[in-house]
């Protein structure tokens, strides 16, 4: 299991450090560690400086005050710089490591339709645009401020464990007769104090964690319950169903006040703890290095200095014990990014069973083609046929018998299935779903999609494309940003994406069931429209109507037990 988790932080972590970027963020990497390097040996200096200082005021030495005071403003201006520009250079490093990162992840999301085939795959309970956004982000910050953190607090460690030591002296101790001297005892003090402390804190604190993640749950919940009424904002104000809404909000909102109580309550106990600490960690290294100071063997700088040092050690240490939560933080992130990539993963690495090549002249050919369902069932048994241009096809069967699946494997983004699929040579080819997509932004975007807005046609163009499929009235509103999806009916969406097959020109078409929010009369005038403005279009077409017979001249029909047969549609009335 640890290996496995070392192996997924191993293999998130590397890319951008060995990616084409990779000496420049070494490069960077290396000069934050050496200015947090640097943030260290300073703080010794102004460390040492306490003893220069205060013995100077011990001594009355009126002359060194000056001149010590102007150390002191050069050691923390430089102190200042370079503390700034370590987290300023260090968050560069982060968001440079995120971009890289970012991009990566969204173009294999988008590669080989991964969005879709995740889907496919039952893999999508991973919310890639979670993982994407938030994950990623917290990766690379938590990566960094572990490693970078560790780094500056292990040479803190050092380098005031040395100072700590060398000011101590040797303590010797009597007991009964025998008398034991301890080396470094301050070091020791900090250390049994620091680690001692940090496992109080531990103990007081611990149930924080899971009061915090319950917290965020109950607040996701209550979120989600308040976005599930937005989304479906229509159906809960036909049922009337706020009285029932209102229960449930209640009900969430509820735990979230309950559990921030008790939140609450524990950080009272546990800031009790941590102020008591830190005021005892005042006066403890005062009280522990007393005796060599009233003993002569240390002068006052030499005490202050000791002060200082222990609150430095004991800083050190109890950032090592403080980690585990991020760290705990971290081996989350990992595992939900690790999964999502191995998922992402399987979804590239599947390869598609049918084969899909251009060729066949102005025809499409199928050839022993099996569509089948990710557990192997068949939908569609060795089928071979060939539609010349200017076939006008409908896909009929029962309700699951495979139509949609059957033209998404025409379209190649359904990898389950074998034989070979031959697509007309240089033809455009547009498929339509049922429930046309509008994405985010102007009309006009909404209208030329897929295309941009630039390619789709001109002015002229779009607004003709709109008073063709009977949506003149929107012609005016091309530059204007909405939701359209909410906007328009769902038979104005169907329409928006008959304007769309006027705007591309393609030379087939295939449509699932894009008529089906249309009543029959405007079903006919968009087949009549395609016929009339794009002359020897091919259409391939899977509805339940009745009248769409009337629009096509043959007929293949699925069983649903694999077996299918082509038909004209001419016989099929007469019969
Ligand atoms: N991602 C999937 N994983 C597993 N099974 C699926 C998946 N998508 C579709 N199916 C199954 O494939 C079968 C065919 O579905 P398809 O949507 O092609 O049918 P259809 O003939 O178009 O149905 P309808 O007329 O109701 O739209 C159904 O039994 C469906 O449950």
């Amino acid at each position: 299991m640890k290996k496995n988790f070392a192996r997924a932080f191993w293999h998130l972590f590397r890319g951008y450090w060995s990616s084409e970027h990779k000496w420049r963020a070494r490069g960077l990497l290396a000069f934050v560690i050496g200015l947090n390097f640097a943030s260290v040996y300073l703080l010794v200096r102004i460390n040492s400086w306490y003893n220069e200082f205060y013995n100077a005021l011990q001594a009355y030495q009126a002359g060194s005050f000056w001149p010590l005071v102007g150390e002191f403003t050069a050691l923390a201006f430089l102190y200042i710089i370079i503390a700034v520009y370590a987290i300023y250079l260090r968050q560069m490093l982060q968001i440079k490591w995120r971009t890289w990162m970012t991009e990566r992840y969204l173009s294999g999301w988008m590669k080989h339709q991964v969005y879709y085939r995740l889907q496919v795959l039952g893999s999508d309970t991973d919310n890639p645009d979670q993982r994407i956004s938030e994950d990623i982000n917290q990766f690379v910050t938590l990566t960094l401020q572990l490693l970078l953190g560790f780094l500056k607090q292990l040479t803190t460690l050092a380098a005031f464990g040395v100072v700590l030591w060398n000011l101590s002296g040797a303590l010797t101790v009597p007991i009964g007769s025998h008398e034991f001297t301890i080396y470094g005892y301050m070091f020791w003090f900090s250390f049994l104090y620091s680690v001692a402390g940090t496992f109080c804190a531990h103990l007081v604190g611990r149930r924080l964690i899971g009061l915090n993640f319950d917290q965020q749950r109950f607040e996701a919940d209550f979120r989600f319950n308040m976005m599930r009424v937005r989304e479906n904002s229509e159906s809960v104000a036909f049922y009337r169903g706020e009285p029932a809404e209102d229960v449930g909000f209640k009900e969430r909102f509820a735990r979230v006040i309950q559990n921030y109580w008790l939140l609450m309550r524990r950080t009272k106990l546990l800031n009790f703890y941590v102020n008591g600490y830190g005021q005892l960690a005042i006066i403890v290294p005062l009280v522990l290095a007393a005796p060599r100071y009233f003993g002569g063997a240390m002068q006052l700088g030499g005490l202050m200095q000791t002060v200082s040092a222990f609150g430095r050690v004991q800083d050190a240490l109890s950032y090592f014990v403080d980690s585990y939560d991020t760290i705990a933080q971290l081996a989350a992130v990992i595992r939900r990014l690790a999964s999502f990539t191995e998922h992402m993963e399987r979804a590239q690495s599947l390869t598609d069973g049918v084969a899909r090549e251009r060729g066949g002249k102005d025809a499409l050919a199928l050839s022993g083609l099996d569509v089948a369902l990710p557990d192997g069932r068949r939908l569609m048994r060795d089928c071979t046929l060939t539609l010349p241009a200017g076939s006008r096809v409908l896909v009929t069967g029962v309700s699951g018998s495979g139509k949609s699946t059957l033209l998404r494997t025409l379209a190649g983004i359904w990898p389950y299935g074998s034989g070979r699929v031959t697509l007309p040579e240089g033809s455009r080819i547009l498929f339509l779903p049922q429930r046309p997509y509008l994405p985010l932004g102007t009309l006009r975007q909404a209208l030329a999609y897929p295309q941009t807005a630039a390619a789709a046609g001109s002015q002229q163009a779009m607004e003709a494309a709109l008073h063709d499929v009977g949506l003149g009235q929107l012609a005016s509103r091309l530059d204007q940003t909405d939701d359209w999806s909410r906007i328009l009916s769902l038979g104005e969406q169907q329409r928006l994406a008959f304007a769309r097959v006027l705007l591309v020109r393609p030379q087939w078409v295939f449509l699932d069931e894009a008529t089906s929010a249309l009543d029959e009369p405007r079903e006919q005038e968009m087949y009549d429209l395609l016929r009339e403005r794009l002359p020897g279009l091919s259409i391939v077409s899977v509805g339940h109507r009745s009248t769409l017979f009337a629009q096509h001249d043959e007929e293949l029909h699925l069983a649903g037990d694999g077996s299918w047969d082509v038909r004209a549609i001419a016989a099929v009335a007469d019969a």
